[in-house]
């Protein structure tokens, strides 16, 4: 199995705090991750390294056999589906959500004056429709609910298959059907032999998908632990990260749940 992302004693220092600290964490081919912690721990600032957004202070990262620094950004971004609330916000809220799909295979993300082809759109209706949001292809982003929105970004991040996709926080800001049915369509991503290597950020344990393979938990910029997600996801770990004496259950169906004692 290759590995897709390494970082190697990776810290990111503002002012005098290391928002990132020595960070050891290898991502293989194949594995899908959640990355936990609480706010501040550090979670979006370790996504934009992977991502190729940010550039360490100190540590090597190495990123589908790429090393960040000696290589051009701009021909590894196209390689890593990302779908997070920056990438939502340069949206035009008045794009239709078949443009706010297939401008990725450009990475725009308004659409201009770009050719597409049939394949191009032929794979940007079968994501949507993947997604459950084939028959909003023609509506605008901006008339979209939070969860439909969600979903497009999903289904843009996969428009190049790429060979890494990052969800940061996918579930934010949907109820509980919306929730359920994001994660249910997650579970089937990450069961997919062909999907790529997965990492996901939330904040809730609820909404870790079955199938997920591996965890990383983060505090204050620091490992808490890392590894396969029945060894790291403990209430003993889980409430190291939190800061909180927490009763931990796994559900028989793969799933998490958690409540302060
Ligand atoms: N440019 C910056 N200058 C100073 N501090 C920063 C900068 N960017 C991030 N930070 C700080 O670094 C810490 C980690 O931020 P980050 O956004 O990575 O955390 P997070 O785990 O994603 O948090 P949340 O769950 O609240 O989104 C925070 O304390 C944040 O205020």
């Amino acid at each position: 199995m290759a590995s897709v992302l390494k970082l190697n004693r990776v810290t990111v220092s503002r002012g005098n705090k290391n928002i990132l600290d020595t960070v050891n964490w290898t991502v293989q081919d194949g594995q899908r991750w959640v990355v936990l912690g609480p706010n501040g721990a550090g979670k979006t600032t370790l996504l934009s390294i992977a991502a190729a957004r940010l550039h360490p202070t100190a540590g090597e990262v190495d990123i589908l056999d790429e090393i960040l620094g000696a290589v051009d950004v701009f021909e590894l971004r196209p390689r890593i589906g990302i779908s997070s609330a920056p990438v939502a916000a340069q949206i035009p809220i008045k794009e239709t959500v078949l443009n706010v799909v297939i401008t990725a295979a450009y990475g725009v993300a308004g659409r201009w004056n770009e050719q597409y082809d049939s394949f191009d759109d032929h794979q940007a209706r079968a994501l949507l429709d993947d997604w459950g949001i084939g028959h909003l292809a023609d509506r605008t982003f901006g008339s979209l609910s939070e969860g439909e929105k969600k979903r497009a970004l999903i289904a843009r991040a996969l428009m190049t298959d790429p060979e890494m996709l990052i969800l940061d926080e996918p579930g934010a800001g949907m109820d509980i059907a919306g929730r359920e049915d994001l994660v249910g369509r997650l579970t089937n991503l990450a069961v997919d032999p062909a999907a790529p290597a997965t990492i996901l950020v939330t904040h809730h344990l609820e909404e870790i998908p079955a199938g997920f393979t591996h965890a990383l938990l983060l505090r204050d910029g620091k490992v808490v632990a890392e590894g396969p997600i029945e060894e790291t996801i403990t209430t003993e770990n889980v409430s190291a990260t939190y800061g909180l004496d927490l009763d931990l259950t796994t559900h028989s169906n793969g799933r998490f749940s958690a409540f302060a004692r």
